[in-house]
């Protein structure tokens, strides 16, 4: 059995470097002084037993896309990133395979886990540095950032962050305030004592290292910390004397865990996901109109809308490219429609609708159709908005994936 996966295997240029124009990320924190590669270690090799499903929880699918492929697409996005490995079971070894090939995961290579959550991490950090993996041609990191496969909610301010602090002292994790307290049991089930709940912090996902550091605490570690261990920060405190600087991330990093997890994880997508829109208009002037008009109505909804005007009867649908948004957009197809034309000439093509559905499901993007009759009839036509942006409001709400490709008449 191979360990490395067979996709192409890009390698990272030592020259790049984070952030290596000094651009301020979108909230300014700036990370000029980080030179250096950054790579990504996603420890996915776990059954998933407290949340008891026969799929480990990496692999179930939210809005018919796997967990894991969300982590992926997180880190993928950014630019400063240069390769992600991720490390599965040998049993799931074909389905990540697929997964990688299936959503397009083109910084992604995976690796063979063990049978802890520490064996895994220490495999996946071995991808770039022992000899058996020569053939991937990764080049090692300056830093590495560790993030359980389980926590799809990363986003690059917190990474960034992460990533320079680890940069300037080593390591670095985020941490997050308590909810509970912590308490001690004594051997009879009764209490010991009590932690002051403010002095301490949970400690969360992502943590970044520098890479030789948290190599080097894996290779010094003991049987037991690979058996029991659940802190990386850990490791480099007791084997390299490192302290990590630690940094409270937002309250979306949370594990998936149990099951109710998944169905806040499926929620917290559909809501993200429900915000960006693109609205096709017909390339004629009333259709624009309406687009726009729709536009202004959904931005009052806090949705982020663009749109884009296409011609409808030539087989020129296809899914635009949406600069401005992320790619899980989703696209409402509109049709506007003068009294006089008659509908089949106007669209004479209406499978173009379910063509277009169909190609775009695969990257996640739900499409509907909405047919307007268009009247210069300003009351008439108002209505018919309203009507436009209450069935919009709803589609995008809900995700429903039967009425994809569907015209909907308003
Ligand atoms: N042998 C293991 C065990 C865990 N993990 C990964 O470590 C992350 C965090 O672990 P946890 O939430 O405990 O996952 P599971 O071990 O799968 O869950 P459980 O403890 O409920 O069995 C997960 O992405 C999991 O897949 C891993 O790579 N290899
Ligand atoms: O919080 C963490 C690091 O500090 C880890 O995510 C945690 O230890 C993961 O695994 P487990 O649930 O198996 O302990």
């Amino acid at each position: 059995m191979e360990l490395i996966g067979d996709l192409p295997a890009r390698p990272l240029d030592p020259a790049a470097c984070f952030n290596q124009h000094g651009d301020p990320s979108d909230d300014g924190v700036s990370a000029r002084s980080f030179r250096g590669p950054v790579a990504v270690v996603l420890p996915a090799g776990g059954c998933g037993e407290r949340m008891g499903l026969s799929t480990p929880k990496q692999f179930c699918k939210l809005l018919d896309r796997p967990l894991i492929s969300y982590t992926i697409h997180a880190f993928e996005r950014i630019k400063w990133i240069e390769a992600v490995i991720v490390v599965v079971a040998e049993q799931h070894v074909e389905l990540m395979k697929s997964i990688i090939q299936k959503y397009n995961h083109e910084k992604t290579q995976w690796c063979v886990g063990g049978l802890t959550r520490h064996r895994s991490i220490f495999n996946g950090l071995s991808v770039f540095v022992d000899d058996k993996f020569m053939e991937c041609h990764l080049t090692k990191p300056k830093v590495v950032i560790i993030h359980d496969a389980v926590r799809p909610f990363v986003n690059e301010d917190i990474l960034l962050k992460i990533a320079t602090a680890a940069n300037d002292h080593g390591a670095a994790g985020a941490i997050r305030p308590l909810v509970s307290t912590v308490i001690a049991t004594n051997s009879e089930h009764f209490l010991d004592h009590s932690l002051e709940r403010s002095k301490y912090r949970a400690s969360e996902m992502p943590q970044a290292f520098l890479f030789d550091t948290i190599y080097k605490a894996y290779q010094k570690c003991t049987e037991y910390d690979f058996e029991y261990g659940t802190e990386c920060l850990h490791l480099v405190l007791s084997y390299c004397n490192t302290q990590a600087k630690l940094i409270e991330g937002p309250p979306t990093l949370w594990k998936v865990t149990y099951k109710q997890d998944l169905f806040a994880a499926e929620s917290l997508i559909k809501e993200t996901l429900s915000q960006n829109v693109c609205v096709i208009t017909d390339v004629d002037q009333e259709a624009l109109q309406l687009g726009h008009c729709l536009k202004k109505m959904l931005m009052t909804q806090h949705m982020d809308v663009e749109v884009i005007s296409a011609e409808y009867g030539k087989k020129k649908l296809c899914i635009p490219h949406v600069s401005s948004q992320e790619s899980y957009n989703i696209i409402i197809v509109y049709i506007s429609l003068p009294e006089s034309t008659p509908f089949s000439k106007k669209l004479d093509e209406p499978s173009a609708i379910r063509r277009l559905a169909k190609e775009a499901k695969h990257r996640n993007i739900l499409v509907y159709g909405l047919l307007v009759n268009y009247t210069k009839d300003s009351e008439e036509l108002n209505e018919s908005l309203e009507n436009m942006c209450f069935i919009s409001k709803s589609l995008m709400k809900d995700r429903n994936s039967a009425l994809t490709g569907q015209l909907l008449v308003v």
